[in-house]
């Protein structure tokens, strides 16, 4: 059943409004030219930085039934896998064997992993997740894109510098990704932080210019983005890096301005903060770079 048309499966949460895993990660993904089939792993009303938390989560024999379905109806061929946000170590173990049956129908499916697991310092999962990732999910992924925490987390390594960022990339490749990517650090200034892509030996830094504010739904945009930059370049590292981070400029830009637009001063609510996506279509669609890579010399 295989096609010209790279075919994606994305688990992710749902929230009826606004914009975190799936509905972060769907709409660029189509607009970009995959096939997407999701899975919803939560439906929420919103994410989780509202003030309310309504809504279910999808149980494990659920995902279970919902896999058995395409497996059963051979609509089970996929190009890539994509996969976020998770709350129990059971969930991502469920995971795990999905992915296996995948590969089964396709060795050569890629699978883009975004560990999630915190922020700043902070954990926003069950700490038994932690494992769970370092130890079954990381080692099977062909692409990775923690953030410093979360690369911190998983290689038990402290980032104070490039060259520090450099060993955590070099460790988190041990695991067995091929490509690492950390969506971002905070080895910038107050102005700006660093994203650095590495893959076969080469690595790429890029400088994102900091916007005033907090967003949620970015780095699931960013994994999907990559995701879909990483197949349209061929595997072109710089490209990808410039096109990731330039769509996600100007969205978070855009975003920030509306907001304020509202809202002069203060701090932004999250309904404010909403990633304006649909609106950037064209951008998605076609990326101006306006924010080139850097590459690192080698050691
Ligand atoms: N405050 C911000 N200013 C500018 N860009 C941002 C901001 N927050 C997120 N981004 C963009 O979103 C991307 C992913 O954000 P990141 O915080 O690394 O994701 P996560 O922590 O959710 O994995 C970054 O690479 C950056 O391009
Ligand atoms: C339901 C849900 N999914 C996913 C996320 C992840 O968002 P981000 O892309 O900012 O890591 C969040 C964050 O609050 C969330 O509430
Ligand atoms: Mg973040
Ligand atoms: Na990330």
């Amino acid at each position: 059943m295989s096609s010209d048309t790279p075919r994606v499966l994305s688990i992710q949460s749902h929230v009826v409004h606004g914009y975190v895993g799936n509905k972060s990660a769907v709409f660029p993904l189509q607009v970009l030219g995959f096939e997407v089939d999701f899975i919803n792993t939560v439906q929420f009303s919103t994410h989780t930085a509202y003030k309310h938390i309504k809504g279910q989560s999808l149980k494990n024999e659920e995902l279970d039934d919902l896999i058995d379905g395409l497996t059963m109806n051979e609509v089970d061929y996929y190009t890539h896998f994509l996969t976020g946000y998770s709350r129990s170590p059971d969930s991502l173990k469920k995971i795990v064997e999905i992915l296996k049956k995948l590969r089964e129908k396709n060795p050569n499916l890629n699978y883009v992993c975004d560990p999630v697991m915190g922020d700043n310092g902070k954990m926003y999962v069950p700490e038994d997740i932690l494992p769970v990732y370092r130890d079954i999910v990381v080692p099977l992924a062909d692409v990775i894109t923690p953030n410093q925490f979360e690369a911190e987390l998983i290689t038990g390594m402290k980032m104070n510098s490039l060259q520090d960022a450099l060993k955590i990339i070099e460790a988190l490749h041990e695991k067995g990704p091929k490509t690492v990517v950390l969506s971002s650090t905070e080895l910038g200034d107050e102005y700006c932080m660093i994203g650095i892509a590495s893959t076969a030996g080469v690595q790429y830094q890029i400088n994102i210019p900091k916007v005033d504010a907090t967003f949620t739904g970015t780095g699931d945009l960013f994994a999907s983005l990559f995701l879909a930059w990483w197949h349209k370049t061929n595997n072109n590292l710089k490209l990808t890096l410039e096109n990731t981070i330039s769509t996600l400029q100007i969205i978070v830009k855009d975003t920030y301005q509306k907001a304020r637009d509202v809202q002069p001063t203060g701090k932004i609510p999250p309904q404010l903060r909403e990633l304006r996506i649909i609106q950037n279509k064209n951008i998605i669609e076609n990326p101006k770079i306006t924010i080139n890579a850097i590459e690192l010399s080698p050691k």
